[in-house]
């Protein structure tokens, strides 16, 4: 073996405990950690970069990573699939397209938030049960019993545990390997946190765990929707102050909101990768914020739906329905009022208020906040 493989795998036996089934058969090669990764847009791509580039170095990884692909025809006629597999990233990364789970360990998902119900329900019966799930998804979904946030979805809907990794990651930065940093959310389990930080943590990427998932994800689910009012401030052309206000009062809704929704979401997750960082970066260089941007120059006259296919081509928007359903949750609760920051953005994005009520809401602001 040569020196420098040698020194990883004495260096992640190190880390590995002795006495838990997610481990236990490690050294045993036809039992490395299989990793599917379910969703192939902008983030689903580049963290399929970062993870394979992991599983190829570390031996308790199975080098192959798979990945769901949602079905596209291209305009060339030729199936996304066919494109993906016929191209080098399946070289140099080992990428093989399956929807068969049966025998991946590590589920990761990352599709925008609205299509993650539907693929579950496909999912059902066919992973394993012992399967360690994480979701890089920003947002959330409402249901009659009230929010739900979407690792509970999938933690639910396939009866295995779901961890989430959350962050200032703008997918086309961390592409052309930017350095950046992101937070894994766990709920009891370190050594399962580990196991994924070693999956994405790359010299270029830095992860750190915090037990606290809702935060963790709330944070990113949030900041989308702090990002559409950074959008419209820069629109209307109010200048670097009025943006900067605009943050700092989403920062103080998105930790009311979550601490309202789940009290035992932690101060100190604000302060993360998940938190502050990643709403700075969304609100300087997010596609919520730009699309939000032509929204308010055009004055609300064309819609959300159309300027996302126009200048996302094919990506997807989180934050005008995350604002929606943020809304439904107020509404249905009498909350309305503690968050004029959150129901502004959705009622300008609806079109019950042009886009200039976004510097306006602060007089609704109650003063005890
Ligand atoms: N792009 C980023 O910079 C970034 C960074 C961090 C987190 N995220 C989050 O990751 C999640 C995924 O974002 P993304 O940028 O990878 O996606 P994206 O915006 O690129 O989404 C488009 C993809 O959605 C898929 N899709 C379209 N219709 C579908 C359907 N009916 N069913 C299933 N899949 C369908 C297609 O694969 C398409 O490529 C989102 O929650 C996003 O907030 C994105
Ligand atoms: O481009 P956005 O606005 O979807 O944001 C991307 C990421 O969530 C930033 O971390």
């Amino acid at each position: 073996m040569a020196p420098a493989l040698e020194a990883q795998v004495q260096q992640e036996e190190q880390s590995l405990p002795h006495n838990n089934n997610f481990y236990n058969t490690l050294n045993d090669a036809t039992h490395r950690s299989k990793v599917t990764v379910i969703g192939s847009g902008n983030w689903g791509s580049v963290a399929s970069k970062l993870i394979a580039s992991n599983t190829l170095r570390l031996p308790s990884f199975h080098d192959e990573v798979r990945m769901w692909v949602y079905e596209e025809t291209l305009p060339s006629g030729e199936k996304l699939t066919d494109v993906i597999n016929r191209t080098n990233v399946r070289e140099l990364y080992s990428f093989h397209f399956f929807v068969e789970l049966r025998d991946s360990n590590m589920l990761v998902f990352v599709t925008p938030h609205q299509f993650v119900e539907g693929i579950c329900k496909r999912l059902v019966g066919k992973i394993r049960e012992d399967a360690e799930a994480i979701s890089l998804v920003k947002g959330m979904e409402v249901k009659m019993e009230g929010p739900c946030m979407i690792s509970t979805l999938i933690s639910q809907q396939l009866g295995i545990n779901c961890s989430v990794l959350m962050g200032a990651n703008i997918a086309n930065e961390i592409a052309v390997e930017k350095f950046s940093e992101a937070t894994v959310g766990y709920r009891n389990n370190r050594e399962v946190a580990e196991r994924w930080v070693q999956l994405f943590y790359t010299p270029y990427f830095i992860v750190t765990a915090a037990q606290d998932v809702e935060g963790v994800e709330l944070c990113g689910t949030l900041k989308n929707v702090v990002a559409i009012a950074a959008g419209f401030v820069d629109g209307l052309e109010m200048g670097n102050n009025t943006k900067a206000a605009i943050m700092r009062l989403g920062l103080r809704e998105m930790k009311a909101f979550s601490k309202l929704l789940f009290p035992s979401v932690k101060d100190s997750t604000f302060f993360e990768s998940c938190g502050v960082a990643d709403l700075i970066t969304t609100c300087l260089g997010g596609r919520n914020r730009k699309v939000a941007e032509a929204y308010a120059r055009n004055g609300g006259k064309r819609s959300f739906d159309e300027l996302e296919a126009e200048m996302l081509q094919g990506q997807k928007l989180q934050g005008v329905s995350t604002a929606s359903e943020v809304y439904e949750v107020l509404s249905h609760r009498g909350w309305l009022e503690l968050f004029p920051l959150f129901s502004t953005v959705h009622e300008i994005c609806s079109g019950l208020l042009p886009p200039s009520a976004i510097v306006e809401y602060s007089e609704k602001l109650p003063r005890s906040f």
